[in-house]
């Protein structure tokens, strides 16, 4: 369900040498007909190769939005895009997109923030210290709003919702990170998400185990038997609809049978390999947790498809799509 009363969505601009402008312009011709999917770039003009409209609110959005891309200019100067080379002196414009974008949304000026791809690498180089947007958009928000807005990146796609219990960290530290708190945040935190922007009244949540066969009843690994089953029951006794630790080689295919309404995953390739490998181009990446609606395509920069122009829009596409409805489903379940 989307809801044209909305404001409009904040997309920013991601890296301007990566597939973001191209994919940006191409999705605002496929959703251009679509008032309930206006949308405006944080960014600069020169980067669209379709009709642009400068804007100096979220509210003139709507107005132009089936004439042409709505763009709010950056303040910070982008010099020498080369389309597919990335350049760390970028950083500052891409940056402020972001933060500008979610600064809308935390104002009430735009309905979610879809966030188009970034280099962390480029960012890194130029001081940036959060391992991606997931961390800094909640870091903003907390700036913002004084609270505390741990995130969980979801992906969704292919059928599945996929939660992911630790994100960018090395394979040799995720057991250390795998604490029954932590974990009980996770889960916590998925389950308002599936009921509040997602729409469902009673989420059935799988967990994976994190060792082959979810540890074999503790003779491969004994995670799942120490803390995950423990934690899960636990949960359960307080009402919530959530298994003990699953096969993770097996877990998706039952939430594709309709068991389950998502599947927490232990680490980030464990979550999305299924997602991606089953819907690469319609996946859709989104943060849980936080006081905003955000998602993003499921892809990164893809500098090689920048070059020669010919980046598929369809996860952003499907990103703009998904971000309606949940800020719908959110105005609705508040
Ligand atoms: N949401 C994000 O900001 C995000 C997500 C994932 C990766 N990244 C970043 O992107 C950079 C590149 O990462 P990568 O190479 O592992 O992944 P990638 O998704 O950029 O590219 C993987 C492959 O898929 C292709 N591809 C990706 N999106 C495409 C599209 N829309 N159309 C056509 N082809 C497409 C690329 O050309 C490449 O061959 C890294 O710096 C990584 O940190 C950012
Ligand atoms: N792990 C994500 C993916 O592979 O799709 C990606 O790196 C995005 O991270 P942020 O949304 O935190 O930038």
């Amino acid at each position: 369900m989307t809801d044209s009363a909305l404001p409009p969505l904040a997309i920013s601009m991601g890296d301007p040498a990566g597939c973001g402008p191209q994919i940006t312009g191409e999705a605002w011709k496929a959703l251009h007909q679509s008032p309930g999917h206006a949308f405006y770039v944080i960014g600069d003009a020169s980067l669209y190769d379709v009709p642009v409209a400068m804007i100096s609110h979220p509210a003139d959005a709507a107005s132009v939005f089936g004439s042409a891309l709505p763009i709010m200019p950056l303040k910070s100067r982008l010099q020498g895009v080369v389309r597919g080379t990335p350049d760390a002196s970028m950083a500052s414009g891409i940056l402020e997109s972001i933060e500008r974008a979610t600064l809308h949304v935390l104002s009430g000026d735009a309905a979610g923030v879809i966030t188009n791809p970034i280099s962390k690498a480029v960012l890194y180089s130029a001081g940036f210290n959060h391992p991606g947007h997931t961390e800094f958009l909640s870091a903003i928000c907390e700036r913002e709003k004084g609270g505390v807005f741990p995130p969980v990146m979801m992906l969704v796609g292919g059928g599945l919702r996929v939660a992911l219990a630790t994100i960018h960290v090395p394979l040799l530290d995720v057991p250390q990170h795998l604490t029954p708190s932590h974990l009980r945040q996770v889960t916590q935190i998925t389950c308002a998400a599936l009921k509040q922007d997602f729409g469902l009244n009673a989420p059935r949540i799988a967990l994976t185990g994190l060792n082959p066969h979810a540890g074999e009843n503790g003779t491969i690994g004994t995670e799942e038997r120490d803390i995950i089953n423990p934690l899960a029951r636990t949960l359960r006794s307080e009402g919530m609809d959530v298994t003990d630790a699953r096969s993770a080689d097996t877990v998706f295919a039952e939430m594709l049978d309709g068991r389950f309404d998502a599947v927490i995953a232990m680490t980030h390739d464990q979550g999305l390999i299924p997602v991606k490998t089953l819907d690469f181009w319609g996946g859709v990446n989104t943060t849980l947790g936080l006081p905003i609606i955000r998602t993003s395509p499921d892809h990164g920069t893809a500098y090689d498809a920048a070059r020669d122009g010919t980046a598929k829009p369809d996860s952003l596409i499907a990103a703009i799509r998904l971000a309606s409805e949940m800020a719908a489903n959110r105005l609705q379940n508040v």
